[in-house]
């Protein structure tokens, strides 16, 4: 694979033609906004609000249109050995196929394709730049030897601050060449960090590849080790399916879901750098805190019951005994005549509406029609013709509303879990056979709250409450969503997202071995049995692009303990990273010693983690503090003036800095709960460096870790 860094500007010179092709696809994106910009809507459109929704439309696509001066226009070119047929090309239009002649200044030919962010046409509509996501890119990143895909040549190119400076090319049937592992796609691997999480269009992976680009209809669940690209993928999966269904999912939403605020800020600017600026983010507690001011918290046994899906069945027994079978005729008068269906027959309605096991609030609606039904029936019989008028009216009668009141009355979800939670009799009755009595205890507050507002529900009450809502009404679904973390979801929590895609489909990213809450994932096969999608295909990543092998090698030592079966991560960054054990003589001298690491850090390229048990923040931001030196908080975006980022191990999960100061190991052990959490909790602690790691302690360190030099 030879690679190509001559600087020349001769038109003969083929770096020289790849430039102007660039500087061609940069003046047609130009004119592309040009044209947006200068639409003229005034003749179109009827009304004001049609025009405001266009000219709404326009400025999104102007926005989209923006020429990034550090965002290469293209990264790739596909030279095919035959004509691409016109289903492939789908996204290069026909012309591109057709073409045979050199246009734009770029010398493009038939067959050739320059792969990149976004499509970009000239004049006549010919494709200059094709998305990558288009069937005509897909050989990009699946094209081998093995597998040329008719792909003849594949061109990789470099760029140094936004210029064009070299290209790699690969001859995919020349069995003369060998094979070579890229000098330009290890360079992008291991290309510092800075600020936020970017996107890796220009070098997904083949097996990455194949999630991000599996099909819409389908869940698709990925175990992967840290750094193996699990948020990346699920991200430029959502960019995949929103080009590949752009008006059905524009239609049904996308969903990201982070496990945390700081998390969200890091990846936030990835889809938008890739064109799709409505996917919305959020929390698992956003989605179920919508009605309710989470001040509480529980302990972690009570959050573990809580979190059970047998609460599912708890929920939906509670709110199942406010039915009562009618024992009592509904008398219906109107004018002269009084109407009567007798109590057997509300019996067998009702008897009807819990066999059907429609929500309960469409029940409560149901049910009055169906009384007025009822009665229409035998006006009809005495020889009157009442339409859709009169069976509405019957509906809203007193009689009929007070008899639905007394047989299937309107239940309020957050007092129904208020009630379980305060009365133990109610709670009692509900649980039988499925909670044991501590487990009611656990879960039963000390001091029962009064009102909906003023309790001080938890979080897991949040996710109770919204199982109690779509019990009440179906929750809306949407077309995909991206669950990422996974592994840290309570049964209830995976049910939550669950009824968010029950029509749509999921990504759900994870790695069991960085489960750190009381009820994380010990199977996917379980995790999925709780999102509703069974069936769903679980896929594995392997290969590192974060950590460096000496650094996962050493955290990899805890995987026995922390996730017996697990296969370690194998690193494919190539810049050997360094890694640092340093033991310091007692206590008082550790913040000390940590803040020299750091120091020396600052002085590499890239950001810098402090990571730290949430014990020791306090601690530490004084000693910071104090030495003058200006901190960030996790997902803060680095400045020029600020590179290091104070961490606490609680939000250090999914993050990662180019070099990483992690403070006191037995500390992160000691702040959990329980020894495996606290070794999985120092796991992901351990794993977030691209760079380099020093490790500082005081206190011992797990056995697994005692350094030997490693
Ligand atoms: N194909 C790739 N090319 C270049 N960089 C990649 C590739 N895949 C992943 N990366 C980079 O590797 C780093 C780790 O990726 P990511 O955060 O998606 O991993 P993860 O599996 O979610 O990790 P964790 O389990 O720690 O959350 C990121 O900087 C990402 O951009």
């Amino acid at each position: 694979m030879p690679a190509h860094e001559h600087e020349s500007d001769t038109t003969t010179d083929p770096l020289a033609r790849e430039r102007a092709h660039l500087s061609a696809s940069r003046a047609a994106l130009r004119a592309m906004r040009e044209d947006a910009q200068a639409l003229d809507i005034r003749d179109v459109t009827a009304n004001w609000v049609n025009a405001a929704v266009l000219q709404s439309q326009i400025d999104e696509r102007i926005k989209s249109l923006a020429d990034l001066a550090h965002t290469p226009l293209f990264f790739g070119r596909l030279d095919y050995l035959h004509r691409v047929g016109a289903e492939q090309a789908e996204g290069a239009s026909e012309g591109a196929a057709r073409s045979a002649s050199d246009k734009g200044g770029g010398g493009r030919r038939e067959g050739q394709f320059y792969i990149g962010r976004r499509h970009v046409h000239d004049a006549d509509g010919d494709p200059m730049v094709i998305d990558w996501r288009a069937p005509v890119s897909q050989p990009f990143y699946r094209a081998s030897r093995k597998d040329p895909q008719d792909v003849g040549q594949r061109r990789r190119f470099g760029y140094t601050g936004g210029e064009l400076t070299a290209y790699e090319d690969e001859h995919l049937t020349d069995p003369a060449e060998a094979e070579q592992t890229s000098k330009l796609l290890q360079a992008e691997i291991e290309r510092p960090r800075v600020g936020p999480m970017r996107d890796i269009v220009a070098t997904i992976q083949p097996e990455q590849d194949e999630i991000v680009r599996s099909e819409l209809g389908g869940t698709v669940c990925v175990q992967g080790g840290p750094g193996t690209g699990k948020t990346a993928v699920g991200l430029h999966r959502v960019a995949y399916l929103l080009y590949a269904h752009r008006e059905r999912l524009a239609r049904t939403g996308t969903l990201v879901i982070g496990p945390n605020r700081s998390f969200l800020q890091y990846i936030e600017q990835v889809l938008p750098a890739l064109g799709e600026l409505a996917v919305k983010q959020a929390t698992v507690d956003d989605l179920v805190t919508a009605g309710i001011e989470v001040r509480g918290t529980d302990a972690a046994d009570a959050a573990v019951v809580k979190g059970d899906a047998r609460m599912a069945e708890v929920l939906r027994r509670a709110i199942r005994s406010h039915v009562t079978l009618p024992t009592e005729p509904v008398v219906v008068v109107r004018g002269s005549r009084r109407w009567r269906v007798p109590a057997y027959e509300l019996e067998e309605m009702v008897t009807e509406l819990l066999a059907r096991d429609m929500r309960y609030g469409a029940a409560h609606e149901a049910l009055p029609q169906r009384i007025a039904h009822a009665v229409l029936v035998r006006m009809e019989e005495a020889g009157e013709a009442p339409d859709d008028r009169v069976q509405n009216a019957v509906a809203r009668n007193p009689a009929v509303k007070a008899a639905v009141k007394a047989i299937w009355p309107a239940v309020d979800p957050a007092k129904l879990v208020l009630r379980l939670l305060s009365d133990a009799d109610f709670l009692a009755a509900h649980a039988e056979g499925l909670l044991s009595a501590d487990e009611q205890k656990t879960i039963l507050w000390t001091k029962p709250a009064r009102s909906v507002k003023s309790a001080k529900w938890s979080a897991a009450d949040a996710v109770l409450i919204d199982e109690a809502s779509d019990l009440v009404a179906r929750t809306h679904s949407l077309g995909h969503v991206v669950l990422d973390e996974a592994q840290d979801l309570s049964p209830m929590q995976y049910r939550a997202v669950g009824r968010r895609c029950t029509t749509g489909s999921a990504t759900v990213l994870g790695d069991l071995a960085q489960g750190t809450t009381p009820w994380s994932t010990e199977s996917w096969a379980q995790a999925l049995h709780h999102l509703g999608k069974p069936g769903a295909v679980v896929e594995e990543l392997t290969a590192g692009f974060r950590v460096p092998r000496e650094v996962i090698a050493y955290a990899s030592r805890l995987l026995p303990v922390i996730s017996p079966g697990l296969a370690a991560v194998e690193s494919v960054r190539e810049s050997p990273g360094s890694l640092e054990v340093r033991g310091v003589a007692g206590p008082a001298e550790l913040d000390a010693a940590v803040l020299a690491a750091c120091e020396e850090s600052l002085e590499r390229e890239g950001s810098i983690g402090l990571i730290a048990a949430d014990a020791r923040i306090p601690v530490l931001a004084r000693a910071l503090a104090a030495a003058g030196r200006a901190y960030l908080s996790p997902g803060e975006e680095t400045t020029a003036e600020s590179r290091l980022t104070l961490v606490p191990a609680s939000l250090a999960k999914g993050l990662e800095y180019d070099y990483v100061v992690l403070d006191e190991p037995a500390a992160v052990i000691d702040g959990e709960p329980d020894e495996r959490t606290g070794l999985r909790r120092l796991y992901v602690a351990l794993t977030r460096a691209v760079s380099g790691l020093t490790v500082v302690h005081a206190a011992e360190l797990p056995d697994e870790l005692v350094f030997s030099g490693a």
